[in-house]
């Protein structure tokens, strides 16, 4: 960098440094503050470009204390007196790490640390990262040799939402010692974290061990990696828009189901993409590579009423009358027992529900001391309109109602005649009729389709 009288001020400024403050939105910021090189930069870095623009939205500085090292609260009063020293207000948030949650206790104090960023923000507000490019360059290697792929490549994006507000990386065009003369030259004291020593851990051991390597073969290897996340990031960005442009055809915009027909006219990789996207977008975890590689196609080329599926934490896709779609686990394969049921009320069936209100000339006849409610043994026939009989499985085949949704319906019987069928069918002898009141009944479907728990988790 070279510097005029002031370091910290941004006319002595990179330009690259320059144009990503000017590309922050003009709104109140709050600086992720560990008290570390990076952060305790970015500090005075943001203060330093607030003044030179003499704009009036406002500072502040959150500090996560993971509680996790025996010097975690000195770490919050060393920012406590670097906010103080500046005048910016500081909120402290204590966590908690769970290290049992079997994701290690990086990861885990990772995901404690955003959540808590998340809801330390209000709406609209700006979060500055202190990530750097060797943060990032150590972010690709450690996603590359994880095999996370295309996404994992192109590493920390420059900005993206979190929660109702937007986090922003304005240092990830500088390297750490850039940042480190500055802060030298500057007069600014950190903290160092032990940990970072520690070789045991695969980012440490990258930034320590195989970064130093590669930089003295390529001096400028942080900003070669960092331009090729950028392509990585560009790329992800193309194959969602292709993905985009694929829903327009393949999914079913009232259910959400895959349509086979045109998914199988794309190319493999396309359609590989596509699935991905698909899961992703509906909150649900991507498939692996396995799955992805042989089980997809085998599912894709099933015969269309097979036994195909493919299944997932808490999820199965299987498919149906040339479409597939994502089904809830927890709720397949229930068959709850025979049970008497006396309307009014509800009767819960499995994770569905049977609901009979009173009506008059509509619904079915009153009987005491009620119905038996059954689920699907086999065998069983319908009365018609016509007074003809047919077996319930043609039927329900003929309505297009897929197996497991078959299995799940409530049978409704008066002694041994199958009087309703869920909210679906009414035996045409056991109707009410003008003048007479009867039950309506509603059914409500388990939730077979398997929904988002939340949305699917963005790149870093
Ligand atoms: N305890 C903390 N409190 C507030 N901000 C933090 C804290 N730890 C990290 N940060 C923010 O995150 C930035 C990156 O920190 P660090 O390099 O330690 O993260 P990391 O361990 O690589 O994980 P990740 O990059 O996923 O956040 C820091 O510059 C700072 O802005």
């Amino acid at each position: 960098m070279t510097r005029v009288a002031d370091p910290l001020s941004p006319a002595s400024w990179p330009v690259s440094l320059q144009r990503a403050f000017e590309n922050l939105p003009p709104v109140a910021w709050t600086v992720a503050l560990s008290g570390g090189l990076d952060s305790v930069v970015l500090l005075h870095l943001a203060m330093a470009w607030q003044q030179h623009r003499a704009r009036p939205h406002t500072l502040r500085a959150v500090h996560i204390n993971h509680g996790l090292q025996s010097q975690s609260n000195a770490w919050a009063s060393v920012c406590q007196h670097i906010c103080d020293r500046l005048a910016v207000p500081l909120e402290i948030v204590p966590v908690a790490v769970e290290g049992d949650s079997g994701k290690g206790l990086e990861d885990a104090a990772r995901d404690a640390r955003y959540e808590a960023f998340e809801q330390n923000l209000r709406s609209g507000e700006v979060l500055l990262l202190g990530h750097h490019a060797d943060d990032q360059a150590e972010t690709q290697l450690y996603r590359m040799m994880r095999g996370s792929g295309l996404a994992g490549f192109a590493a920390m994006p420059e900005s993206r939402p979190l929660g109702q507000a937007q986090l922003y990386r304005p240092l990830l065009s500088q390297t750490r010692q850039a940042l480190a003369e500055l802060a030298r030259e500057s007069g600014l004291f950190w903290i160092e974290d032990p940990s970072n020593a520690n070789d045991h851990y695969d980012r440490n051991y990258l930034r320590n061990r195989v970064l130093p390597i590669l930089k003295r073969r390529w001096p400028d290897a942080s900003e070669r990696m960092e331009r090729n996340a950028r392509h990585g990031r560009e790329a992800v960005i193309l194959l969602n828009e292709l993905a985009e442009m694929d829903a327009a055809c393949t999914v079913e915009a009232s259910t959400g189901d895959l349509l086979l027909e045109p998914l199988l006219q794309l190319s493999e990789p396309r359609q590989r993409n596509f699935v991905q996207w698909w899961l992703r977008t509906s909150g649900l975890p991507p498939l692996g590579e396995k799955q992805l590689l042989n089980a997809l196609p085998e599912f894709l080329a099933a015969r269309a009423d097979g036994t195909a599926e493919i299944s997932g934490p808490g999820f199965v896709i299987r498919r149906y009358n040339g479409r597939a779609m994502v089904l809830n686990q927890a709720v397949l394969g229930h068959r709850p027992d025979s049970t008497l049921w006396q309307p009014p009320g509800a009767l819960s069936w499995g994770e569905g529900q049977l609901v009979a209100e009173r009506s008059e000339g509509k619904g079915l006849v009153p009987f005491e001391p009620g119905f038996t409610v059954r689920s699907r043994q086999g065998g069983e026939h319908i009365v018609l309109a016509s007074g003809q009989r047919q077996p319930l499985k043609k039927w329900l085949q003929g309505r297009r109602i897929p197996p497991w949704e078959r299995a799940a319906l409530p049978l409704i019987w008066q002694a041994d005649v199958l009087v309703g069928i869920g909210d679906l069918w009414i035996h045409p002898d056991y109707r009410a009729l003008a003048g007479q009141s009867g039950w309506v009944i509603r059914w409500h479907s388990p939730p077979f389709r398997a929904r988002a728990t939340g949305a699917a988790k963005p790149l870093r």
